[in-house]
């Protein structure tokens, strides 16, 4: 079959780091052919998808040689964040940008646009300011924009990262249909959702080499052991995962952290969340559940006073008004981690906190650099924020939230966009620090998380906690017989 894009003996090296990311890498995807890129965070996924769509080094200046490259002429990119594919303010205007370059006549404009908004479920009015949507909404509005322009080859980075479950079944729906007949290369942690619909996948370690390239069906149980070492995720995982967890213990302080009464919070003079009455107490893992735009993070943004509120809150019975208090006792972690970067390298992304609490350098540096092993962020502390790959960007975001110590953590999709290893390696951490006593309240889409991890569950529905539930306890009990630990696995942040 024809050969539609290819690279031969690639190398790459950015500029500052000492060690090349791809070193003779060779590789060729045929038309038609959908094939799934895995491997460990960091190891060059979207940097490869970069190079076979000619973004690197056309669009993005990046040192690189190779023998032969081909890149398609007709090719749509959906990009792992979306806000850095957005080059319109509204809805209907950048899917109308993209019609515009492919000739559509003005006047099928509207059509199109709404029937691409179904397609991918998004259920906004078309003129819709882009800004004030849901990161699940937004990724929906990336994957449209892209279907518009009917390219030859699809490369798709994580498409559906913060999409709810049942926005990624039919998402990945729409596109089996929508790109049957063309070539698709995905990179994709969430894998269940497109086993059935590739059929090649290609395998990374940590410096950026092939170390398995196979049919899809076979290649899971060809190369198990392989795919388990590189911490990736593969299917029926979680059962793996349950064989080897720890016993769970359950702290015994009750002291209430969080008290809810009538509370609400507002985006432009209207409400976007309303909890009734709700209370959090240490020890306890509230999972954060509902559909994209449901209104999970606002209620986060609500709780940090980040966003306009009224009604009863209190902190460990106080009522505190300003964010800067709030930050003092809960580390949060924003759903778009770049929203929180505010230095120009890594190290000083995680000095930041500590620097306003006046630690000394001495205590500064030897936090930061045990917490930068811990995340596997050792080799990048030179480097900016912004050049990390999103993996790495989420664990720095983490990283740099719970530094200082707070006992109380709102976090907003931790562990999207991560795979397998680091993971259950950030659940863990927070699983100690639960045990200890924390509080825990997290936004995810991930249903596994819910079931293995959390106490309670809050579900929001139309911008109101709908429902204050305990997690079923015949999961918890079933967990509790189970021996072993997590590092006989290799899944340890230490
Ligand atoms: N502009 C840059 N400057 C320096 N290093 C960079 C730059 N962009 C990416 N990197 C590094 O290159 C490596 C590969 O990044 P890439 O985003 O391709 O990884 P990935 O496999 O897609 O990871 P993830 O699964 O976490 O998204 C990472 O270690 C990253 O820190
Ligand atoms: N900056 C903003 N200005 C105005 N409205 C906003 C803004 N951000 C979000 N909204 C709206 O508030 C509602 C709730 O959004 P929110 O981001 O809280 O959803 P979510 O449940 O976290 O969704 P997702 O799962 O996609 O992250 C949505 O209707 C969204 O369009």
């Amino acid at each position: 079959m024809e050969c539609i894009a290819s690279v031969e003996q690639l190398r790459l090296k950015f500029p500052g780091k000492e060690t090349l990311l791809f070193k003779d890498l060779s590789l060729s995807f045929k038309k038609g052919e959908k094939v799934l890129l895995i491997g460990p965070s960091g190891c060059g996924k979207s940097t490869l998808l970069q190079v076979l769509s000619g973004l690197i080094p056309h669009s993005v200046d990046i040192p690189m040689k190779a023998k032969h490259i081909r890149v398609p002429d007709n090719w749509g990119y959906v990009f792992q964040d979306p806000d850095s594919q957005f080059c319109m303010p509204f809805v209907d205007e950048e899917i109308a940008f993209v019609l515009e370059n492919i000739s559509v006549p003005r006047e099928q404009m509207p059509e199109r646009i709404e029937g691409l908004l179904r397609a991918v479920n998004l259920q906004v009015p078309p003129h819709t300011n882009i800004h004030t949507l849901s990161g699940g909404m937004k990724q929906r509005l990336a994957l449209a924009s892209v279907l518009a322009l009917e390219p030859d080859v699809l490369f798709l980075d994580e498409p559906t990262a913060m999409i709810d479950d049942e926005g990624t079944e039919m998402i990945w729906r729409t596109v089996k249909q929508i790109a049957y007949d063309k070539t698709v290369i995905i990179v994709e942690h969430k894998i269940e959702h497109v086993l059935d619909f590739v059929d090649r996948i290609i395998l990374f370690n940590d410096a950026g080499e092939i170390v398995a390239d196979g049919e899809a069906s076979t290649i899971f149980h060809n190369y198990k052991e392989v795919i388990a070492s590189q911490g990736v995720w593969y299917p029926r995982i979680w059962d793996d995962y349950k064989k080897k967890k720890k016993v769970r213990r359950h702290s015994s302080e009750q002291r209430e952290v969080i008290c809810l009464e009538n509370f609400q919070g507002y985006r432009n003079k209207e409400v976007k969340i309303r909890v009734n009455t709700a209370r959090v107490h240490e020890g306890e893992w509230i999972a954060v559940t509902g559909k994209n735009g449901a209104g999970k993070s606002t209620l986060l943004h609500a709780l940090m006073k980040l966003i306009p509120t009224d009604g009863e809150y209190k902190v460990y019975g106080n009522r505190l008004e300003q964010t800067k208090q709030l930050a003092r006792r809960i580390a949060f972690v924003f759903q778009n981690p770049e929203f929180q970067f505010v230095t120009n390298s890594v190290w000083e992304e995680m000095a930041y906190s500590l620097r306003l609490e006046k630690r000394t350098e001495q205590e500064i540096a030897s936090e930061v650099e045990r917490l930068l092993k811990m995340f596997h962020l050792e080799e990048q502390k030179k480097q900016h924020p912004y050049q990390l790959s999103m993996g790495q960007k989420r664990r720095l975001s983490v990283a740099a939230s719970i530094i200082s110590g707070q006992k109380v953590f709102l976090l907003d999709e931790p562990t999207f966009g991560q795979d397998a290893k680091n993971t259950f390696a950030l659940l863990e951490l927070f699983e100690s620090y639960r045990e200890k006593g924390a509080a825990i309240i997290m936004v995810t889409h991930d249903e596994q998380i819910v079931k293995h991890f959390a106490t309670r569950r809050w579900i929001i529905e139309n911008g109101q906690l709908v429902r204050d539930e305990p997690v079923m306890p015949e999961t918890k009990k079933a967990l509790s017989v189970q021996g072993g630990s997590s590092r006989e696995m290799g899944y340890s942040l230490s």
